[in-house]
């Protein structure tokens, strides 16, 4: 597969032609040609001022476009993180639109972290914002939450396998209090994961060279062999860097599933801005540790 992983040509516009190739194709080829390593775009306030910024669109709109700049043609996967942008209104949602563009412009697969689910009706209009390819936010990928029934997901299916975005569905969280959630059990025992995990390697059924529907899995949880991971989809995996996990972990986590997984790391990179060259290197090891994790 030798796709560029990047967006069509006319990315930076506020339209975008749909992309032929599915996303996890697109994926599977930047995987292979950058590593699985994605960096998330999380301007915390107290990183903003860290990196010498004002806590205001002046300041977010220096920090997105110098992590963009500096890793968005060397990465496979950008995440901004939604939250920080919306917290600045309809400014915050611009220096955004931007951000997804030069970050596609430059090779990177935008994957929004925006995490949403709602009843199927208003899910449809989620998808329009974040997956329709005319969309001024279009993405390569969206996370979503499952919790409203993950038949209340399909406008977001449908919408990116027109689009040929991806998905990335919540199914065991990076952080403590997902557990009595997620790891709840119906009659026949089967937990709420399961179930979200079981639906994904149906979606992803017969896809080549890996399907678009991937789950959100944390890198914090130890061993997770009980669980069905291998969904023929990828695995995004939170928590490494600031919340504690390394790479050295994925293996024993993910175990044979674990060539799918895109380890994800946000505060543990960019805490070393707003240098170019700390944010560069600082990815490089990280990048270096899944390598060597991996084998
Ligand atoms: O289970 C999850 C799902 C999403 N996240 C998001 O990832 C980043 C983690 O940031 P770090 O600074 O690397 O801790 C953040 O945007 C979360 O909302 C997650 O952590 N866990």
């Amino acid at each position: 597969m030798t796709h560029h992983p990047g967006p069509p040509a006319d990315a930076g516009h506020t339209s975008h032609a749909p992309d032929p190739v599915p996303f996890g194709a697109r994926l599977r080829a930047a995987m292979d040609a950058r590593g699985p390593l994605c960096v998330g775009i999380d301007p915390h306030a107290s990183l903003l001022t860290a990196w010498g910024l004002s806590d205001d669109v002046a300041g977010l709109e220096r920090f997105a476009r110098t992590t963009v700049e500096a890793l968005a043609d060397r990465v496979a996967v950008l995440k901004p993180q939604a939250a920080f942008f919306e917290r600045f209104g309809s400014r915050g949602l611009a220096v955004l639109e931007t951000a997804v563009a030069e970050a596609r412009q430059a090779g990177a697969l935008v994957l929004m972290d925006a995490k949403r689910g709602d009843i199927g009706s208003t899910m449809a209009a989620y998808a329009s914002a974040f997956l329709d390819a005319g969309s001024p936010l279009f993405s390569d990928a969206l996370t979503v939450s499952p919790y409203l029934g993950y038949g209340a997901l399909s406008p977001a299916l449908a919408a990116a396998r027109e689009s040929g975005a991806g998905l990335f569905v919540l199914a065991l969280t990076s952080n403590p209090e997902g557990h009595e959630v997620q790891r709840a059990a119906d009659a026949d025992g089967r937990t709420v994961a399961e179930t979200v995990l079981h639906h994904l390697a149906e979606e992803n059924a017969g896809a080549e060279p890996l399907g678009s529907f991937g789950a959100v899995v944390g890198a914090t949880l130890g061993d997770l062999s009980a669980f069905p991971l291998s969904v023929n989809g990828p695995l995004l995996a939170p928590g490494i860097g600031a919340q504690g996990a390394t790479p050295a972990d994925l293996p024993a986590v993910f175990g044979d599933a674990v060539h799918n997984v895109v380890p994800s790391v946000s505060r543990g990179v960019l805490l070393h801005g707003p240098d170019t060259t700390g944010l560069r290197d600082s990815a490089a090891r990280f990048a270096d540790e899944i390598r060597t994790a991996l084998g």
